[in-house]
C-alpha cells in the first residue's frame, strides 16, 4: 500500500466581497489529490482536501518541498500496521522532516491541505465516513449525528445597502440557519452599528447573530465596539484584534462580559496553547475557531484538542472556522461545538453535501466513505478532474 502520487492545483475563488482586513478579489486555494495503489470498487482510491479561504493556494510550498517527502519516504515507514492502512501519523511526520519549530506561517497550510487529503483516503480505504472512523478510533464509537452550524457572510461589498444585507440574512434563516454572522470594522462604528441593527430587524435577537472584525481593532478601538455592542447580547464578538495579540484579548475580556471568539489565525497547538494561557479567553462562554486546514491538518488538531482538555476548556467549545466538510467531521467526530457554514461564498468551497437540508440549525453527514467530497457535486466536479484527469 503506498501513495503514489500527490497532486495540486491552485483554483480561484476570487469574489467582490471584503472583511475588514481584505478583499477577495484575487482569492485562490489549493486542491490537492493523494493518489493511492490501494483498489476500490475497481478503481484506485483518490484522497481529496482543500484550503480554507483566506489564505491563498499553497502550490509552490507544496511541490518546492512538501510533496517529495512523500513520495520519496519508503512506503512501509507510511503504513498503519494495526489498521492496514496509510498512517496519517507518520505521513505527517515524513511531512514535517528538517522543519524547524515556531514560524507557523503558511506552510501549516500546505501541510494542512495534505494532511485533509490523506484523511480522506484513509476513510475511504476503511470505507467509512470519516467522522465515523474518527468517533471509532478516538471517541468509544460515539459520533454525533448531526453538527449545529451557523450561516457566515455579512461582508462588505460595493453597492450593498442595508436592505440587501437583511435579504442575504433572511436567506439563511429560510435555509434552516439560527445564527448568522456579519462583518464588521470597515466601516465607521456608527454605520457599523446601523448595519447591526439593520440585521437585528430580520434576526429579531441578538444571541442569533455573531460580529467579525477580522483582527482589525486596535485595543481602543476594540473596546470601543465592546461597549457599543454589549446592549445587543450578541452570539460572539469575533477577531477583535491581531490573532497574536493576546495581551489586548485578554484586556477586552475585562470590558466585554459576552461570549468572544478568536482563533482561526493560530495555526499551530502551540499558538492555541498560548491564546489560552495568555488571551484573557474564558472557558465556560468564549469560542475558538482553529481551522484544520490552516493549521497542520487534523494530526496537529488533535495536538491542540489535548492542550485545551488540559487547560480545562471542553472541545464543545470550537467551532471551527473554514465552513468546509472536513471539519463538519472533526466536529461529529470528535464532538466539537459546531462549524462554520457558507451557504452563498466561497462556492463550490462553501458549503456542505447536496440534498442535505440545514434543520433548526443542525446539519447531518453523508454516509459515503472519506470526507464527503463526492456528495457535493460541483466541488467533486473540480477534485475529480485533478485527481483522474
Ligand atoms: O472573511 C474571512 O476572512 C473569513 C472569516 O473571518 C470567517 O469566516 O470567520
Ligand atoms: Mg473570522
Amino acid at each position: 500500500m503506498r501513495i503514489v502520487e500527490i497532486r495540486e492545483k491552485t483554483v480561484s475563488i476570487a469574489s467582490p466581497i471584503a472583511n475588514a482586513y481584505i478583499d477577495f478579489s484575487k482569492m485562490t486555494c489549493s486542491v490537492v489529490a493523494v493518489v493511492t495503489d490501494v483498489i476500490r470498487d475497481g478503481k484506485p482510491v483518490i484522497g481529496y482536501g482543500f484550503n480554507s479561504n483566506g489564505r491563498y493556494g499553497q502550490g509552490a510550498l507544496m511541490r518546492d518541498r512538501f510533496l517529495d517527502r512523500i513520495t520519496e519516504a519508503d512506503p512501509e515507514s507510511l503504513i498503519d500496521h494495526e489498521h492496514n492502512n496509510l498512517d496519517p501519523f507518520a505521513i505527517w511526520k515524513a511531512l514535517m522532516t528538517n522543519e524547524k519549530p515556531g514560524g507557523h506561517g503558511e506552510r501549516s497550510v500546505a501541510v494542512g491541505t495534505i494532511d485533509m487529503a490523506v484523511w480522506d483516503a484513509v476513510a475511504k480505504i476503511e470505507g467509512k465516513p470519516l467522522y465515523r472512523l474518527l468517533a471509532d478510533r478516538y471517541r468509544n464509537g460515539q459520533a454525533d449525528d448531526k453538527v449545529w452550524v451557523y450561516a457566515a457572510g455579512g461582508y462588505y461589498y460595493p453597492g450593498k445597502d442595508h436592505s440587501k444585507l437583511q435579504d442575504e440574512m433572511r436567506s439563511y434563516l429560510d435555509r434552516g440557519y439560527n445564527v448568522v454572522k456579519m462583518k464588521i470594522g470597515a466601516a465607521p462604528l456608527d454605520e457599523d452599528l446601523r448595519r447591526i441593527e439593520a440585521v437585528l430587524k430580520v434576526v429579531g435577537d441578538g444571541s442569533r447573530l455573531a460580529v467579525d472584525a477580522n483582527g482589525r481593532f486596535d485595543q481602543e478601538t476594540a473596546i470601543a465596539y465592546a461597549e457599543a455592542l454589549k446592549p445587543y447580547g450578541l452570539f460572539w464578538y469575533e477577531e477583535a484584534g491581531d490573532p497574536l495579540d493576546y495581551a489586548l484579548q485578554a484586556e477586552l475580556a475585562n470590558h466585554y462580559s459576552l461570549p468572544m471568539a478568536t482563533g482561526e489565525n493560530l495555526f499551530s497547538h502551540q499558538d492555541a496553547r498560548n491564546l489560552l494561557r495568555h488571551g484573557g479567553m474564558r472557558a465556560d462562554r468564549d469560542f475558538v475557531q482553529f481551522d484544520c486546514a490552516l493549521s497542520y491538518g487534523l494530526v496537529e488538531y488533535m495536538r491542540t484538542l489535548k492542550v485545551m482538555d488540559e487547560l480545562g476548556w471542553s472541545s464543545r467549545r470550537v467551532v471551527p472556522h473554514g465552513g468546509h466538510q472536513m471539519s463538519l467531521n472533526i466536529a461529529a467526530g470528535l464532538h466539537l461545538g459546531g462549524n462554520e457554514s457558507y451557504p452563498d461564498v466561497f462556492q463550490p468551497f462553501g458549503g456542505f453535501a447536496d440534498g442535505i437540508q440545514v434543520e433548526n440549525g443542525y446539519v447531518g453527514l453523508p454516509d459515503i466513505p472519506g470526507v464527503g467530497f463526492e456528495a457535493k457535486s460541483k466541488l467533486y466536479a473540480v477534485m475529480r478532474e485533478l485527481g483522474e484527469g
